[in-house]
């Protein structure tokens, strides 16, 4: 058994979710139990710089570094406040803090953002792992997704491995729903014959990213997202417009694929906004809106890529206490029950942090941790570099 501290924050940028856990065994055999999980809200200041850089703010590359070591900073703070009250752990593996994203392109393909014409992604993950080691004294596996990256793949989305041995189930179709600032999902077949290479995996587009940064514009940024979905519950959807997003090339795009803040962020809201205004919608109808295209194009989504539709679908991420955004999703997929994977006996809030944990657990072993048939890679690959403490 071995104690390890997992650490991300994801696209929502709204601080870094720790997870200590305690891990034995390697793959159907994978036992995780959590012992502590918190979020750590990043200071107000520091916050503000990472999202201005995520909307493509240009900075010095002494800026860079600085926003790279402050981050670094918080993070090891994460982990030692963790541990409080608990036997110390051996291992970290630190997701950090996605600033960039870039999907790779396929020859004569397009990854929509039109930027760049080299055929790689590229993905940059700050809050470098040396500087982790060094302050916690706890060697720090980082840098996932760059391996997988190298090799063709998107680098995203790593969860889905883990997914698979913490919650397949022998007779079930399963669809694993991640709901953070981007959506992505994980179908994870009955475990029998060759289960593991029928899985599938992709980033389905918005998950929380639209919704809030909707509230924020609404409320003059006194609110950052709307609490349970209760706002955008007293609005109701406008139809033709859910329909128009809809034909977005994202949501057409076969997958593997991946995205991000890049494509889902200020501008596609403003692009929404502006769309929205002939139909004069009260601020609630245009948050209902955005919550219909978000469980829309989940669900149309399934439909459209997956071999079959499961049988349960299982939500996770923040956006999972977004009881308007649950139903909804509950209310297009009709008969398949949506349910929460912490009903499964697996944190809702804290698995993405758990799974960086695992992957760091398995970098250590030497086991791979990509799943190609969710990131697009031609093969698996060890993910993370190691910083010895
Ligand atoms: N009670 C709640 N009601 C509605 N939404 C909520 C609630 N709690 C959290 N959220 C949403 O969840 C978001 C944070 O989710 P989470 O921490 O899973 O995202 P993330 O990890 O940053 O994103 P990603 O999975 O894309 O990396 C918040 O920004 C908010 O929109
Ligand atoms: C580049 C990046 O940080 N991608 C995130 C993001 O947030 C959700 C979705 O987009 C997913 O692809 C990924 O994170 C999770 C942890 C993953 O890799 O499974």
């Amino acid at each position: 058994m071995t104690r390890i501290i997992g650490l991300i924050s994801g696209t929502s940028v709204d601080g870094i979710d720790a997870a200590l856990v305690d891990i034995s065994g390697t793959d159907l055999d994978l036992k995780v139990e959590l012992l502590a999980g918190q979020t750590y809200p990043y200071p107000a200041e520091l916050r503000e710089s990472i999202l201005a850089v995520c909307a493509g703010k240009a900075i010095s590359m002494a800026e860079l570094a600085e926003l790279d070591d402050a981050i670094a900073s918080s993070f090891a703070q994460a982990a030692e406040n963790i541990q409080t009250g608990h036997q110390p752990a051996t291992l970290i593996g630190s997701h950090g803090q996605t600033v960039y994203h870039r999907p790779p392109i396929k020859a004569g393909g397009s990854r929509g953002t039109g930027e760049s014409n080299s055929l790689l992604g590229y993905t940059l993950q700050l809050g470098r792992g040396d500087l982790i080691a060094h302050l916690t004294g706890i060697t720090t596996v980082s840098n996932f997704r760059v391996a997988d990256i190298a090799i063709g793949g998107h680098g995203a989305p790593l969860v889905p491995r883990v997914d698979a041995y913490l919650l397949s189930h022998p007779e079930e179709g399963r669809c694993i729903q991640n709901l953070g600032g981007i959506g992505n999902v994980a179908y994870i077949p009955p475990r029998r014959d060759n289960w593991l290479e029928k899985m599938r995996g992709w980033d389905t587009g918005p998950g929380n990213s639209l919704l809030d940064l909707a509230v924020e514009h609404l409320t003059n940024g006194a609110k950052t997202y709307d609490e349970d979905g209760k706002w955008a519950a007293t609005g109701s959807p406008c139809q033709p417009l859910v329909e128009q997003w809809l034909q977005q090339d994202y949501f057409h795009l076969p997958p593997p694929k991946s995205t991000g803040r890049e494509l889902f962020g200020v501008d596609y809201l403003n692009q929404c906004l502006k769309d929205a205004g002939p139909y004069q919608l009260s601020p609630a109808d245009f948050l209902a809106t955005l919550t219909e295209l978000t469980a829309a194009s989940i669900v149309h989504s399934y439909q459209t890529f997956l071999p079959q539709m499961p049988q349960r679908v299982f939500l996770c991420g923040g956006g999972s206490r977004n009881l308007y955004l649950k139903q909804r999703l509950q209310s297009l997929l009709k008969t398949i029950p949506v349910l929460t994977t912490h009903e499964v006996g697996l944190s809702a809030d804290f698995k993405e942090a758990i799974a960086f944990a695992v992957l760091a657990y398995w970098r250590q072993l030497g086991i791979p941790g990509n799943l190609p048939s969710a990131t697009g890679a031609p093969h698996e690959v060890l993910l993370g570099e190691i910083h010895p403490a």
